[in-house]
Formats: C-alpha cells, structure tokens, sequence
C-alpha cells in the first residue's frame, strides 16, 4: 500500500510504507513507457481524486486516491509553501470557454517544459480541450510527457479528461520540407514553400542569399558562411513557428482547442520570435513606401516594359504578409487572450535574467502577470543536510532580491518546489500541476 512518507525525506516526495513499490520508487526503476502505462492505466481504468489539504505551518499535502480496483490506496506527497507564495489564480485562468493562449518562457533548463506540460494537463483536466505546442527547436516535451511527439503533427495525449494534443514543431520536418522545395524547382521552390507561407516576398528577398545551399553544403573552410547559414536557419525557423501561430487563428484544425500552452524557447530566441511580426511590420511599410515612391517615378517606363502588374502582385503579397504579421503582433500584445507567465529558479543570475525579461516584454507590450518560481527547496530540507540550508539560504536571498526588483515584484509570485523525483509523465506532471496551479 502507498501511503504519505514524506517527514523521512528531506523534500517533497511521493513515497511507500510497504515492500510495494511507490510511484518514486516507479518513476526511478521503470522506463517511460512503463510509467506511461501506469499513467494510462490509473486513469483509464481506476477513478482518481485529487485534492489539496492545507495542513499546520508551512506545508501543504497534495494527495491522490485511487478510489476502487486492486490500486485502491492513496499517495500523499508534502510540499512546501513558503510564505511569500500567492495563489496562481487558477480559478481565473480556467474559467472563460473563450480561446485563451500561455506563453511559458525563461532561462534554459529552469522548468519551463515541465511548467508548461503541467499547465496544459491540468486545463484538460479542468474540462478545456487543449493543445500544448513546442517552440523550441530542442524540444523536450516528448521527455517531459513520456511519449513520442517529435512527428511535427498533433499527438493526443492519453489520459486526461478533456482532449488534450501535443505538437513540438518539428525543425527537421520544415528543414525538409524547405530542402525539397527547393529542389524541387532547381532553387526556386523556396519561394514557393514560403509563398505557400505568405512569406514567398521575403524569399524573393532571401532569394539572393542561396539559403538552402548554405543549409546543405556550407562552403568548407568559411565560418562566416556556417553563422550566416545558422542565422538564416533560426530565422526561416522562426517564420515557420509564426505560420503555425496564425493556423492556429485561422485553420479548421485547431478550432476546437480553448486553451493552447507554448513552451517556448530559452530567452533570447523567445524575444525575437515576439519581436518579428513587429521588425516585418515596420520593415514591409518601408518597403512598401520605397516601392510606392519608386513606382511613381518610374510608372511610364514600367508601363512600356509590361512589368506593372508583377509589381502589383508583388506589392500585393507584401500587403498581405504584413496583415499576417499584424494579426500576430495583435494576439501576442492581446491582454483578453494572451498571458506570457515568466518561469525561474531562486539564484540571482536567474532571476536577473527574468527581470531583463519582463523588461522586454513590457517593450513588446506581451502582457504578463505571473511569475513561477520553480525548485525552491523547501525548509525541511536544511533538517539535516548542510548543504541543502546553505543552498537553502542562497535561494532566500534571491528571492528577497526578487521581491525588491522594480521589474518582477508586481507580478503574482508562484513558487514551486524542487521536488525529489524528475517530472515525467502524466501523473508526474499532475502532481507538479496540482502544487503550481491552485
Ligand atoms: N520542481 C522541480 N523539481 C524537480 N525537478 C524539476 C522541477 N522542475 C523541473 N525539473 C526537472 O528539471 C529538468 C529540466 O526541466 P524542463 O525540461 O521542464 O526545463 P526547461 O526550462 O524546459 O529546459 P530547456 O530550456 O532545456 O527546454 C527536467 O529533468 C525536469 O524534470
């Protein structure tokens, strides 16, 4: 039988009382597939409760019964809320059936992925058909839900109450893709595949640059070659990632979905990726203005050349380009629809960063009001370990810093325990939800 274990262990942990295995102990000796399974089969098959009990001091008991089936028992894990902590509000975040989008982004290796996964479970399970989408090009949300997503499509997830899908954009799917387009038509096809992007303006830009030799043979030798090609690469990723974004405004498929979570990528690819449909705005009406002034001047000898109608064309592409880019820009500053939540860990390098972060949201007009942060150890930890109450020590200090930062203190604080166990598959990723998102 499973029972709650937690005041032997030094952090929140999910533990056993008897010679059966705990789901710690599980996570720890089984494959993926095989927590998977459990996954699937507790909630296929066995009824689950999950509820909170606050208990005396600083802690709190996450439990989970099972409640009929030869896995009737109940796991109790302890987690610790320091008293900074506020409520996430979740209640708020799950209650329009209007389309809402979460961002979750920060620095590399923070939580993010796992954040985000819990998140998108918790609102399936909360009766919202959701989607969680991968923006980073090193995904992790495979991992994270124990199950392979990396097809570049919609994966469902098994499990939860509501429908929930998977998709981590895959970049060796649009690398391909970009490969045999332009193949395809001895080079052209690039603009092609873009066209079919509403980007095919921009390869007549990049058109120039040989983009999908560089990608496959970079000249030996030329390093500024390989940059060049890897900021090219990064950048048609980044309009690929754009495109998915308005599909998911505009396409049939997606319709269903009331919340989509992004789990973005580390920091600075995350700000560009924001900062793109604003840098094309601004970039097509120049062009656009240029192209204006241009054609004024030159409408006769155009004229006599027949050239005025793929001008046309060509000026009505960007138009349309930066209306796409435009509606982007618009879902990302949207305060209705949209919520950027910032995730960290208590060390000051972290934290410095997320102020940065905020900063440049802030800039881009993203809106974001909570803060997540995530492997706070808890106080019972320093019981008996030296190191984890110097460690301990270290992250106070931090998040003192934190609540004085001009950039983060007015942002709802939600903190989440380091917990002893590594945040894979479903009923991992309940349990984290379950802490987080109250
Ligand atoms: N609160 C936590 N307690 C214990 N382990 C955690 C916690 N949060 C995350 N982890 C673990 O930390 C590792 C990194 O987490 P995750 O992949 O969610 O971070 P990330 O920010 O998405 O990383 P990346 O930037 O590499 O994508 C994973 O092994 C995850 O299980």
């Amino acid at each position: 039988m499973l029972q709650l274990l937690s005041s032997s262990s030094c952090l929140p942990s999910i533990s056993s009382s008897s010679s059966s295995p705990s789901l710690h102990e599980f996570t720890k000796t089984n494959s993926m597939a095989e927590l998977g399974l459990l996954s699937h089969s507790l909630k296929t098959h066995y009824p689950i409760s999950l509820f909170t009990t606050p208990a005396a001091f600083n802690f709190r008991f996450h439990s989970l019964s099972i409640t009929r089936g030869p896995f009737r028992h109940s796991i109790q894990v302890k987690a610790v809320a320091t008293p900074a902590e506020s409520v996430a509000g979740f209640d708020q975040m799950v209650s329009s059936t209007q389309r809402k989008y979460y961002m979750l982004g920060g620095k590399g290796g923070v939580g993010k992925t796992s954040c985000a996964a819990s998140l998108a479970v918790k609102f399936a399970n909360n009766g919202h058909p959701t989607l969680v989408v991968s923006t980073d090009p090193a995904h992790s949300l495979s991992d994270s839900f124990a199950q392979d997503l990396t097809g570049g499509t919609l994966v469902p997830v098994e499990g939860p109450d509501s429908p929930l899908f998977a998709l981590e954009i895959n970049p060796e799917k649009a690398r391909e893709e970009f490969r045999s387009a332009n193949q395809k038509n001895g080079g052209t096809g690039v603009k092609d595949f873009m066209d079919g992007m509403g980007l095919g303006v921009l390869a007549d830009q990049l058109g120039e640059l040989k983009l999908g030799e560089l990608l496959d043979t970079p000249p030996p030798g030329l390093d500024e070659a390989i940059a060049i090609s890897k900021a090219r690469w990064s950048c048609f990723f980044k309009f690929y990632v754009l495109d998915m974004v308005i599909q998911f405004l505009e396409s049939q498929e997606y319709n269903m979905f009331t919340r989509i979570v992004f789990d973005t990528a580390p920091t600075g690819h995350t700000l560009r990726l924001l900062s793109l449909p604003d840098f094309l705005d601004a970039s097509i009406g120049k062009i656009l203005k240029l192209k204006q002034k241009i054609a004024s001047a030159t409408s006769a000898i155009k004229s006599v050349f027949g050239q005025e109608e793929t001008k046309n064309d060509s000026a009505d592409k960007l138009e349309r380009l930066r209306e796409r880019m435009i509606k982007v820009r618009e879902l990302f500053r949207n305060t209705d629809s949209t919520e950027f939540v910032i995730v960290t860990i208590p060390t000051v390098m972290a934290i410095s960063e997320s102020s940065r972060l905020h900063a440049s949201l802030k800039k881009e007009n993203v809106p974001v009001k909570r803060l997540i942060v995530n492997q706070v150890l808890p106080a019972s930890a320093t019981d008996h370990c030296k190191f984890c109450a110097m460690k301990r020590k270290d992250q106070m200090r931090a998040l003192e810093m934190l609540q004085n930062d001009p950039e983060l203190s007015s942002l709802t604080l939600i903190q989440a325990p380091l917990v002893d166990v590594e945040i894979r598959g479903l009923p991992a990723l309940i349990f984290l939800g379950d802490i987080i998102w109250k």
